[in-house]
């Protein structure tokens, strides 16, 4: 059970939206465009998570680390913005459990923020075409502070956006930089099994719970 939580935090892709499908096509459409073979939706599923820098650089490297060619990331990063753009709510769907978790928590008047490492250009038309966007005070996107979860940065951020106490606020996500980041912010954070955690499973990462289901989490908050 979490006590004394004044507002909680929620990772955006793999804890609230499937959104590996749209985002796999903007993916393939850039490999097109830049004559490079496509990677398929498999491999951006362990490729998502720490911003869109690193999923272009994973993809014209085809590797998790490799190092990518300036020039060439240069032409990649307005094509990737422009493709996701166009295609970013086509196959996204919402996971069971979220509408009914954000509807309960929002009745319960605790303010709810939305802290992804996609840039929020991106994010905040995902959130209006899913349909979630009224749910959320604030939107912390990835661009917004200078180091991406795992550092505090963003959820430091959205606390102080929201005006509570960060150790108060309780942060919801899917993969081990969002456990980072609560732990780095001294937040408590519970996760979800289903997202995109670089295919590890995130009970490795040692989250306070771990919950099958959004629609589990209103019940632990006290
Ligand atoms: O764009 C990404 O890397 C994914 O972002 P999120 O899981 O922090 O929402
Ligand atoms: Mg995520």
């Amino acid at each position: 059970m979490f006590h004394d939580i004044d507002a909680v935090l929620f990772d955006l892709d793999g804890t609230l939206v499937d959104s590996v499908p749209d985002i796999a096509i903007a993916v393939d459409r850039l490999m097109a465009a830049l004559d490079l073979p496509a990677r398929g939706e498999a491999k951006v599923r362990t490729w998502v998570g720490n911003g869109s820098e690193n999923l272009i650089r994973r993809a014209l490297t085809d590797s998790m680390d490799g190092q990518a060619d300036a020039e060439l990331m240069a032409r990649a990063r307005p094509l990737y913005r422009r493709f996701y753009a166009d295609c970013v709510c086509v196959y996204s769907t919402l996971y069971a459990g979220v509408a009914d978790c954000l509807q309960a928590l929002a009745a319960r008047g605790l303010p709810l923020a939305c802290v992804t490492n996609k840039p929020a250009e991106l994010a905040a038309p995902l959130l209006t075409r899913i349909g979630i966007e009224r749910y959320f005070a604030t939107l912390v996107g990835g661009e917004c502070t200078p180091a991406h979860k795992p550092a505090p940065d963003a959820l430091l951020l959205a606390a102080e956006r929201l005006g509570v106490t960060p150790t108060r606020c309780l942060m919801v996500g899917d993969s081990k930089n969002d456990i980072g980041a609560a732990r780095n912010a001294g937040c408590p954070v519970a996760a979800v099994p289903y997202g995109y955690n670089h295919g590890r499973d995130i009970r490795e990462s040692a989250p306070d719970v771990v919950v099958a289901s959004l629609a589990e989490l209103p019940a632990l908050i006290a």
